[in-house]
């Protein structure tokens, strides 16, 4: 059998992050780890992330939830024919209510060959604090993904004080008395934690459907280069609807666009040594106006 572990999470909160670091824990074990990625955008950004030699396949602006269970199930089945591999890694899209997510795994074509560890949330414990800024449909999302962890990292401990930190883990406790909660940096997390953990369940039990998210995914490609400071304002200025940009920014004066990365109001660069196709896929509400600088 195959060892199933989901991970949820909103729009920037560290999924990816814990990805990576899950892959090369279990290559040290000797595990042959296989990723199933799910992205609400139509690049690939994060699964260029995942090293070489770990069997992947994505479903691209699709949602692995729901309406997109049947590809999800194909992709799968393609895996599990194709390669050889002891755990199977899926990334739902920040965007994707994790009990929803289930429905792919859970499909009678596979009884016998997956066992469903349970669902990892990464939880962005600074923007827990500002939950209430969110839409009410995109916050409902945000605690449903909480609700529903079998374990929660509170990530991105580095961005609170220490009583930011006491509180923040009271409250996610409060809200999911049964996960076990661990306070990350980088999503940090021995591969032991996620072995050990328990499906408690509740994951079988759907709750409220969610009022229809009006998330919304923009691919914009740069014509030319644009000056890093021009560009920074313009992040500053982007409506707080916005939720996550990922892509390849060309600047000014540099050789190969950049990678970039922001969620949360925070941007971070990357130097990337190849030249990347210069564009970025936006993801937030009402983004339809939302134009390069
Ligand atoms: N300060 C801080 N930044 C973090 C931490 N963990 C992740 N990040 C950053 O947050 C951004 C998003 O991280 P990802 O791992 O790509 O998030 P994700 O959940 O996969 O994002 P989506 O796939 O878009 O939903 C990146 O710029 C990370 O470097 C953390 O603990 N602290």
């Amino acid at each position: 059998m195959v060892d199933v572990y989901l991970f949820s999470g909103f729009l920037g909160s560290g999924k990816t992050t814990l990805l990576k670091h899950m892959i090369q824990q279990m290559k040290k074990e000797g595990l042959k780890p296989a990723v199933f990625m799910n992205e609400l955008g139509k690049l690939n950004f994060d699964s260029e992330e995942v090293e070489g030699g770990v069997p992947l396949k994505e479903l691209l602006e699709g949602c692995i939830c729901c309406t997109g269970s049947e590809k999800s199930e194909a992709q799968i089945q393609t895996l599990l024919a194709e390669e050889d591999f002891d755990v199977l890694l899926i990334e739902t899209t920040g965007a994707a209510h994790p009990v929803e997510a289930l429905d792919a795994i859970f499909s009678p074509l596979f009884a016998e060959q997956l066992h469903f560890k349970g669902i990892v949330t990464v939880a962005d414990s600074k923007r827990w604090f500002d939950r209430n800024s969110l839409s009410p449909q995109v916050r409902s999302l945000f605690l449903e993904q909480v609700r529903h962890g079998d374990l929660i990292l509170a990530n991105k401990m580095d961005l609170l004080t220490e009583a930011e930190q006491g509180q923040a883990i009271y409250e996610i406790q409060s809200l999911n008395p049964s996960a076990q909660i661990i306070q990350t940096v980088q999503s940090k997390v021995p591969f032991q934690a996620l072995k050990r953990m328990t499906v408690s369940g509740k994951s079988e039990t759907v709750g409220a459907p969610l009022a229809k998210l009006n998330l919304g995914t923009k691919v914009l490609e740069f014509a030319r280069p644009v000056n890093r400071e021009t560009f920074e304002q313009w992040l500053r200025d982007l409506p707080e609807t916005v939720y996550r940009i990922k892509g390849y920014v060309p600047l000014e004066g540099d050789k190969y666009p950049h990678s970039f990365q922001y969620a949360y109001g925070m941007a971070q660069w990357l130097p990337e040594f190849m030249s990347m196709k210069p564009q970025v896929v936006i993801i937030g509400e009402e983004i339809q106006q939302v134009e390069l600088p």
